[in-house]
């Protein structure tokens, strides 16, 4: 990788989980009416026909990891959980009585802070409950996210009886320093027992999740995560870019120095030493920061052109429609998207007064249906093209004229009516698809929003 690519090219840049991102929705166009009239209508159309994914954000955590960018709240009582639960099955059937029937779960997600700081019998009721409101899909495809200190063999045991096969558990990095600095000691024998409990149990799909950026990691320290990694073999790897976000709210990304964290180039250089590694070890690479081994269904769905982005990062299908449940959580109903407030005293609040939990919004525009298509295209396949009149935008002209310094540089290559990444831009997707985000263009912001796209 050549030098003056990665300084020209590190500028802060969303992840793209959505579009428009979250600081470019438009509230003013927002309203709890409208919300509605986007649920209604994209339930009639698709969940007959192929069910809808749920997110749940379980936010609490034993301890805070200095690094972690995700809405948690931290504490040791565990009296939280049975309140916690029963608002989200409120919330549930609000969202049940808005759609008038009982929504088909086709893809379950649980994510957090920590699944795995509730009990497994906290766990059971959840799902009890929620497979009482809802209907199960045929093709389910349910997953979790495992904190390795603390996965019991019980948890596993429990979510796999409700037809989980997808965990994934935070590793980041195994050296000592680091582990410090983040502040979350973990070992690799832990890690090693819960992806063995896992598989033993018969989960199809164990992952592991490692950061590099991260404070004091140096490249020997990603080069020995990744090698250690790989004596477990996950089936699937997100390999992050550290996001350092330190002016979000609470977020609590703290305890280390900006100087404390790898230059531009040193991080540039700590991925691809990870990524060789990966490739070498029989992983494939597949859209933004993740890694499959050929037997997963990540693979098969991006060879198969299936795969999907969210909120979430990739799934193996895609849903037209995405309902986030708890504090945080984010829903898309295709033509709409939904943030819940954040704080734990709010959320209850609103759902003990039967009021839907929502933050903010955003209706999308026919302008931002194209766009968002584009993309999730480059994204999801790296590529997009305008061959159909539904694909073309009247701003396209000046988006490639931006992407032809890109196209120089070699990251991508533009043709009469598609462009595709090349195999040197795949780094650097997330720059490939900021001249397609109108609103950013239209609108650029003056403070920090998001983080070094490098
Ligand atoms: C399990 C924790 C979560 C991670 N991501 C999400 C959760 C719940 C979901 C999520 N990620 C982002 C958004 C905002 C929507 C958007 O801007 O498109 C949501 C709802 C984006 C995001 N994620 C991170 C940051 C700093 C941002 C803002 C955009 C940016 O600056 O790039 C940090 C981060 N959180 C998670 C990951 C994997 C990650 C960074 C690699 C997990
Ligand atoms: C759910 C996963 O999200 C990743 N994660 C959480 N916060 C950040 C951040 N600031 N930067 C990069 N990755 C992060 C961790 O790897 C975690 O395991
Ligand atoms: N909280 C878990 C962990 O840190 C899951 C990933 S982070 C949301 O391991
Ligand atoms: S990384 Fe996981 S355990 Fe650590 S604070 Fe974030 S959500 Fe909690």
């Amino acid at each position: 990788m050549t030098h003056s690519l990665v300084t020209k090219y590190n500028v802060p840049g969303p992840r793209y989980t959505s579009y428009p991102t979250v600081p470019f929705w438009d509230d003013a166009t927002f309203c709890l009416k409208k919300w509605k009239e986007t649920l209604k209508r994209s339930f009639q159309e698709s969940n007959k026909k192929e069910g809808i994914s749920l997110y749940i954000h379980l936010p609490f955590c034993e301890s805070m990891c200095t690094f972690c960018g995700c809405t948690k709240r931290i504490t040791k009582n565990h009296s939280v959980e049975l309140p916690y639960i029963q608002a989200v099955l409120k919330e549930l059937r609000m969202y049940k009585e808005v759609f008038g029937e009982r929504p088909i779960i086709q893809q379950l997600h649980l994510g957090g802070g920590t699944p795995t700081f509730f009990s497994p019998e906290h766990l059971e009721s959840l799902l009890n409950g929620i497979f009482h409101i809802a209907q199960r899909g045929t093709k389910c495809e349910f997953s979790f996210e495992g904190h390795p200190n603390n996965t019991t063999r019980e948890h596993l045991k429990t979510l796999v009886s409700f037809g989980f096969t997808r965990v994934c558990y935070g590793v980041q990095d195994y050296n000592e320093t680091v582990q410090k600095a983040i502040h979350r000691i973990q070992s690799f024998e832990n890690v090693k027992k819960v992806t063995k409990d896992a598989r033993d149990l018969g989960y199809t799909s164990v992952g592991h999740d490692i950061i590099f950026g991260l404070p004091f990691q140096t490249k020997s320290h990603v080069k020995n995560t990744i090698l250690k990694t790989i004596q477990l073999m996950p089936d699937r790897i997100a390999f992050y870019s550290y996001a350092h976000v330190p002016w979000l709210k609470g977020n609590g990304q703290r305890g280390y120095r900006d100087e404390d964290l790898p230059t531009a180039e040193e991080k540039r250089e700590q991925y691809e030493i990870g990524k060789e590694l990966l490739l070498d070890a029989g992983y494939i690479e597949i859209g933004m920061d993740h890694f499959a081994l050929k037997s997963d269904s990540l693979y098969k769905a991006q060879e198969e052109h299936n795969i999907h982005r969210n909120f979430m990062g990739y799934a193996s299908s895609k849903t037209q429609m995405m309902l986030g449940l708890g504090v945080s959580a984010i829903s898309d109903s295709w033509y709409g998207f939904a943030q819940n407030v954040k704080g734990l005293s709010e959320y209850h609040h609103l759902i003990e007064n039967d009021i839907l939990p929502i933050l903010k919004g955003h209706i999308l525009t026919e302008e931002d249906l194209i766009v968002r298509k584009h993309i999730l295209n480059l994204m999801c396949h790296f590529e997009t093209s305008w061959k159909n009149e539904s694909e073309y935008f009247p701003e396209l002209p000046e988006v490639l004229f931006k992407l032809k310094e890109l196209e120089d540089d070699g990251l991508v290559s533009i043709s009469q009516d598609k462009i595709k990444v090349t195999t040197t831009g795949k780094a650097f997707v997330r720059n490939i698809c900021l001249p397609f985000d109108l609103r950013l263009q239209r609108n650029k912001p003056e403070t920090k929003l998001f983080s070094m796209t490098v």
